[in-house]
């Protein structure tokens, strides 16, 4: 393991190999601490993140209507413009747009026919069959990568290595690629890209270009740059995990400012369970004579009820 200034580089290519031991030990010290980690070695051809970089900078780079074409029918998948979700206490909305896909189910599919939310065909831009494999490729790859760590973060909290996995059949997996113009210079004092925030499920796995703006929550309230560092993933936990560990395990605030004049592309992906899987702490090896904090809880009752209200406008948000 090497360190940034604050945050560990993870080296994650024993775990794919399925030698879980070495980088659990480590992920679980992450998780505990800053609740963040860097992994390198994470198996996402290079090849790959640059073609999904290059068509998903083309797509943003299109005329809105065509985005806009393709804008989601529920709230999540397809193209979001600016100004779409505020974060919870944010004084503006974020200054992003995205593009989302998750896992990809025919119209006939029980769950899309129940309505179940965050379910459903993807909404693709028409004319771009290249960004649509490029990120399905990725969908899949980054999905590869999200198995090894949650191997690795089973093995850390003493349980067995599929526990997670075995709750992943249908995940409630988002990718989104994440496009954030500079922001506007009368703007810089009170705009994010993100505002300030912890994310809402179990697992995030982040790319992100050279341009930086990441930050983190240290301990003492300071924000701690997260910079881009070649061949490595971001790593976080969302609120989720911190949850089903019973507050082991630490999802910690962050936030992403742009005021490098320059655009800035992103891949964030929230790698969660099925809607079913139920979180329940007392199913992770709490130490003896411990108390679970928590009520077991749907995973996907508990993210889409985070999602809808981050979509709210601040006067109705709770
Ligand atoms: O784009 C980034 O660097 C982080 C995005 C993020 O934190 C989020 O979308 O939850
Ligand atoms: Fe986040």
């Amino acid at each position: 393991m090497s360190e940034t200034a604050y945050l560990p580089i993870i080296d994650l290519g024993l775990a794919l190999q399925g030698d879980y031991a070495t980088a659990g030990a480590q992920i679980g010290h992450a998780f505990t601490t800053s609740g963040f980690c860097y992994v390198r070695n994470h198996g996402i051809p290079d090849e790959l993140i640059e073609r999904v970089r290059h068509e998903a900078m083309d797509f943003f780079h299109a005329p809105m209507e065509e985005k806009l074409a393709c804008k989601p029918k529920e709230a999540v998948r397809g193209f979001n413009a600016l100004n779409r979700t505020i974060m919870y206490g944010a004084d503006n909305p974020d200054y992003k747009e995205f593009f989302q896909i998750g896992l990809e189910l025919p119209p006939d599919d029980p769950a899309v026919l129940a309505g179940q939310p965050l379910r459903g065909p993807n909404q693709w831009p028409a004319g771009r069959p290249a960004f649509r494999t490029a990120m399905m490729d990725y969908f899949n790859a980054v999905g590869v990568c999200g198995q090894a760590l949650l191997r690795s973060v089973a093995c850390s909290l003493g349980i067995a290595p599929d526990f997670f996995v075995g709750k992943y059949d249908r995940p409630l997996q988002r990718t989104q690629a994440i496009w954030y113009p500079p922001h506007p210079p009368e703007r810089e004092h009170d705009q994010f890209g993100v505002a300030p925030h912890t994310d809402y499920g179990c697992i995030t796995l982040l790319w992100q270009d050279g341009v930086g703006g990441l930050d983190v929550q240290g301990a003492d309230g300071n924000w701690i740059p997260a910079p881009p560092i070649p061949g490595t993933l971001v790593i976080n936990i969302g609120d989720l995990l911190c949850r089903w560990s019973n507050n082991r395990y630490h999802s910690n605030m962050h936030r992403v400012t742009n005021r490098s004049g320059k655009e800035r592309l992103s891949i964030a992906t929230f790698y969660d369970p099925d809607y079913d899987a139920i979180v329940d702490p007392r199913d992770l090896n709490l130490p003896e004579g411990t108390k679970a904090f928590f009520e077991p809880v749907s995973a996907g009752d508990y993210i889409i009820g985070r999602i809808r209200e981050s979509q709210k406008p601040k006067a109705e948000a709770s």
